[in-house]
């Protein structure tokens, strides 16, 4: 598979000082084609796609929490990975999410070029939408290699962004709640 990317990754080979023939790189621009695709999937996703109809009536009012779900995105400003977790709060209103389709909405926007709170926002608004929920919460811990691996290099700094719609937005006691389930 001859795709314009997998000539780019040839250039970048070149560029670094590489020798793209040599027999360790042979294939290794078109694997590194096929992982960007990969890594970038969620931009060819639709959330109705996604979703899939997969959200069913019910009469509960109570918080549901999906804790620590694995997250692997890029940093929009260094195409370097980003790596941590997604915890997601909802307060049903009528209707409740697949479980796992939480985790293809994280996956989503994750597999994009992002900043961590984009990438917070965007899920959060995610739920809303196709829930209807009465509020969502959504918080993000990551570690960024941009900052580890490169750059300030610290090894130990972790980023948390939060976004609270709704209810947890304007209410204290839910989202004390919502911060006390998840263990905070
Ligand atoms: N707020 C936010 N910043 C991010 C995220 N990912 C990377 N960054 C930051 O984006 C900034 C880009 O800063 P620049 O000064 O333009 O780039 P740089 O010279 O490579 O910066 P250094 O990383 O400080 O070496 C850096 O401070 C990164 O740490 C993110 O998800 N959210
Ligand atoms: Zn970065």
């Amino acid at each position: 598979m001859n795709t314009k990317l997998t000539e780019l990754y040839q250039q970048i080979l070149l560029d670094i000082g590489e020798d793209p023939q040599r027999n360790g790189l042979l294939d290794t621009p078109q694997r590194a084609a096929k992982a960007m695709r990969f890594l970038t999937q969620g931009y060819e996703q639709q959330l109705d796609d996604i979703v899939n109809d997969a959200v069913f009536d019910s009469d509960t009012d109570e918080m549901v929490i999906v804790q620590n779900i694995e997250l692997y995105s890029m940093c929009e400003h260094h195409m370097l990975p980003f790596i941590g977790q997604c915890h997601i709060a909802y307060l049903p209103r009528g209707k409740v999410l697949g479980l796992s389709k939480f985790a293809r909405i994280v996956d989503m926007y994750a597999r994009r070029l992002q900043i961590q709170e984009n990438l917070t926002k965007q899920i959060a608004e995610a739920v809303q939408q196709v829930t209807g929920a009465a509020g969502v919460a959504v918080i993000v811990e990551a570690k960024h290699m941009c900052m580890m691996m490169r750059g300030v290099e610290k090894q130990n700094s972790k980023m948390k962004s939060s976004v609270m719609l709704g209810t947890f937005r304007k209410d204290v006691k839910t989202r004390n709640e919502f911060l006390m389930l998840l263990g905070r």
